[in-house]
């Protein structure tokens, strides 16, 4: 018999071995993952407490304590789970982390937001080799649910005593990729809202042209909301405003027929019928003005037609100010974090909105400054998308991105109440 197969030690290999897990919706696999994260958060000789909001949903909370504990600590978070992939689509298994000759690692969540998980640690791990003593508290946690919105994780963490106590001034969570050299930051999130709009209306034969049917005021609705779309759409492509700072809206599914077994009847038009619309609002958006709009445009009572808005999160913060972190004198983080990316050698776009949505904002409105950071230049976006991939040497500098990160701002001692 031949021995075990032992698993290299690299950091290579660790990001591999955490990809593999199988963490996406509906059905995460968490306790693995964190048994994995433990044993190496154990090997590093830091301290490891797993705490349960909601049963079967861990958050890990890893601190590495500074020679300073009572300065504001800094907390590097991430998100455990991953959305759905359909393998069928994907040129290698989606939670295989297979790594091709051109050094492309293939898997869920090798960008969103796995690379981050395991670089926070192996910076930690270089830094230790290093002797390097922090002066702040650092924290890492690994929380479950963002995904699907965060409210059984990041909120639920954010809100609870064991949180209060580690006294967070400044917080690092995930981004998005950069397709040039210049890394990426962003101090604010688009909120989102899932929209479903339902129509009813008369049925009837599948030849008769009658006005008001289900599926004439369902479409009706979904050319105003296009139109509404094309605006947004005209703002970016003129440069007037990037694709974050607008108000998105994709429709995400369709829902209507009267099914058969062979598909749906094809000579009765339904009486009722429904979509769901992805849309996402910049901080500086009005609400109140998308919800009038929402109301009386794009589905109108007098067009037989209801809806629902979930708002999936916070709008402001506790002061009533909208979720925006400074990046300007104003946040002596901004410079330290700067001079980091500086200190590696990386070039720093100007500060954006992220198009997206993160746990971020949960941390935000408790006044806490977030900004979202993933190490990926020259990389394709391909979060959520096919064939997600990460190039091992992007990887790889990304670990020396955040020792630069971590020991810049742990050192960083002025403004000692922030
Ligand atoms: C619905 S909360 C955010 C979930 C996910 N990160 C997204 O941006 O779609
Ligand atoms: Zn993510
Ligand atoms: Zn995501």
């Amino acid at each position: 018999t031949s021995p075990p197969q032992q698993e290299p030690d690299t950091p290579i290999n660790r990001f591999q071995q955490y990809l593999r897990f199988n963490t996406a919706h509906p059905n995460p696999n968490y306790l693995a993952p964190v048994s994995f994260l433990t044993s190496l958060a154990q090997s590093l000789g830091l301290i490891i407490q797993t705490l349960e909001f909601i049963p079967n949903k861990p958050v890990l909370l890893i601190t590495w304590q500074g020679s300073n504990p009572s300065l504001p600590s800094l907390l590097f978070n991430s998100h455990l789970d991953s959305v759905p992939a359909e393998p069928s689509k994907w040129t290698h298994p989606p939670f295989s982390a297979t790594l091709t000759a051109d050094g492309k690692i293939f898997a869920r969540g090798a960008q969103d937001d796995k690379c981050i998980a395991i670089q926070y640690l192996e910076a930690i791990r270089n830094l230790k080799e290093r002797n390097f003593v922090p002066t702040r508290t650092i924290h890492i946690s690994y929380v479950p649910d963002e995904e699907i919105g965060g409210f059984d994780g990041a909120d639920k963490f954010v809100k609870s005593k064991e949180f209060k106590d580690l006294n967070v001034g400044f917080v690092l969570d995930e981004g998005q990729a950069s397709v040039n050299n210049e890394f990426r930051v962003f101090y604010a999130d688009r909120s989102p809202w899932n929209l479903i709009i339902k129509a009813k209306g008369a049925p009837g034969h599948g030849s008769r042209m009658f006005d008001n049917g289900a599926m004439e005021n369902l479409m009706k609705s979904v050319e105003v909301i296009n139109r509404f779309r094309d605006s947004q759409s005209d703002v970016v492509k003129a440069g007037k405003a990037a694709n974050s700072e607008v108000i998105s809206v994709n429709p995400v599914f369709l829902k209507a027929g009267i099914p058969s077994p062979t598909g749906f009847v094809m000579n009765m038009q339904p009486s009722e019928a429904e979509a769901g619309f992805d849309l996402r609002l910049p901080p500086t958006a009005d609400p109140n003005l998308m919800k009038k709009r929402i109301a009386e445009e794009w589905a109108p009572a007098i067009r037989n037609m209801t809806y629902e808005i979930i708002e999936k999160g916070p709008l402001r913060d506790y002061m009533g100010r909208p979720l925006m972190t400074a990046t300007d004198d104003s946040n002596p983080w901004w410079s330290v974090f700067k001079q980091a990316i500086a200190a590696a050698g990386g070039k720093l776009a100007k500060p954006e909105i992220l198009p997206s949505t993160t746990d971020a904002r949960f941390m935000r409105e408790l006044g806490i400054p977030v900004f979202g950071f993933s190490p990926m230049t020259d990389t394709p976006i391909l979060l959520h998308d096919h064939n997600e991939f990460l190039k091992d040497a992007v990887f790889l500098k990304g670990i020396e991105v955040y020792e630069h990160i971590i020991s810049g701002l742990s050192l960083f001692e002025e403004a000692n109440s922030i």
